[in-house]
């Protein structure tokens, strides 16, 4: 039996705008396996958000197909859609925003739970309390509304309630991002605890090379709608092969003082995704880039697992 939950080939997400179309999600493909985590890394605007809402379909695609174990839920019909969308869930950076505000968070978890039917209703709180317990929520809070939470016990409950429906797959789109520093670890401990427990799959989104590389076993670079890197997670901290990659990593800094790395600074601003021109999106910004880059790129393994989309990158790693 395969491994993979999810198969994304050739997905695209774009948006009319006034002055044409923005191509938010622009043909991109990779294979998330069972049980792991795919970081979707890259600046803002880039399309990580766009991506991770297409991949649970809370956004429709414009084209290209996303495998969800082997069926295409592009072509469901709306019964087929509505049990896709209880096997896949979603945590969000501001759990502030994204919670009922007149909602206690005992009354969000358990009308996620009536949603999916999947319990009786007179075990709905004997349920909403087993859920308490697993996101590490005391269960004096269960009659707390979210204004009354502070950030951490806000996303546990945001935690909660995707989990309610006992998903297989869940997107975490910055979860931890809009949390103190001493919360994050706290927060990150428990999603990967909950992986482990429940044997949940995970796409996390971020721009935190820092956290993608602590949760992740595979990531996602990309950069203007397209997916210019994907490898296993330490191999891209260890040999990075595209340019942009190399300057994402040269601007994390060190804490040891003794191995300050030289940062490859980055020319110009990223440039628009709207009405986009073939050929690689970094050309503008790459100390690289010459004729050829102007040609349509694709991801090509330079090595094991290791794909990336630059017509340079074997000749300027050496490989
Ligand atoms: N509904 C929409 N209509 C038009 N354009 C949109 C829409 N949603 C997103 N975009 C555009 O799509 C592009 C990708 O946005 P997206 O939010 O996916 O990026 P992101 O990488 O998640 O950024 P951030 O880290 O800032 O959240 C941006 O140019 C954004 O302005």
């Amino acid at each position: 039996m395969s491994d993979t939950l999810i198969e994304v080939k050739h997905l695209k997400k774009y948006f009319d705008v006034p002055s044409g179309q923005l191509h938010a999600v622009d043909d991109v493909s990779f294979k998330i396996e069972k049980k792991k985590t795919m970081g979707i890394v890259g600046e803002s605007g880039c399309g990580k958000s766009t991506l991770g809402r297409t991949l649970i379909h809370l956004l429709e695609s414009t084209d290209g197909s996303i495998f969800f174990e082997g069926r295409d839920v592009t072509r469901l019909n709306a019964k087929e859609l509505n049990e896709f969308r209880h096997q896949v869930s979603i945590i969000f950076q501001d759990p502030y925003s994204s919670l009922n505000p007149r909602m206690t968070a005992e009354q969000m978890i358990a009308e996620a739970l009536k949603i999916t039917k999947r319990c009786k209703k007179d075990q709905i709180e004997e349920e909403t309390r087993r859920i308490f317990d697993m996101v590490g929520l005391d269960r004096r809070f269960l009659k707390s509304y979210p204004h009354e939470l502070d950030g951490g016990r806000r996303q546990r409950v945001g935690i909660g309630r995707a989990l309610a429906i006992n998903p297989k797959f869940i997107v975490c789109d910055e979860p931890v991002s809009a949390l103190d520093v001493s919360i994050q670890a706290q927060i990150l401990n428990l999603l990967m605890d909950l992986q482990e427990q429940v044997g949940l799959t995970y796409v996390f989104i971020t721009h935190n090379m820092s956290v993608v590389r602590h949760i992740s076993d595979n990531i996602c670079v990309m950069y203007l709608g397209q997916l210019i890197e994907t490898c296993p997670t330490k191999e891209l901290f260890t040999t990075p092969l595209h340019p942009y990659t190399k300057a994402l990593l040269s601007a994390i800094p060190s804490t040891d003082i003794t191995k300050q790395k030289e940062q490859v600074l980055m020319k110009g601003e990223l440039t628009s995704p709207i009405n986009p021109v073939p050929g690689c999106r970094f050309y503008a910004r790459c100390d690289h880039s010459c004729e050829k880059c102007l040609e349509p790129q694709s991801l090509q393994e330079l090595l094991p697992e290791h794909f990336v989309s630059c017509c340079r990158a074997r000749e300027l790693n050496q490989l």
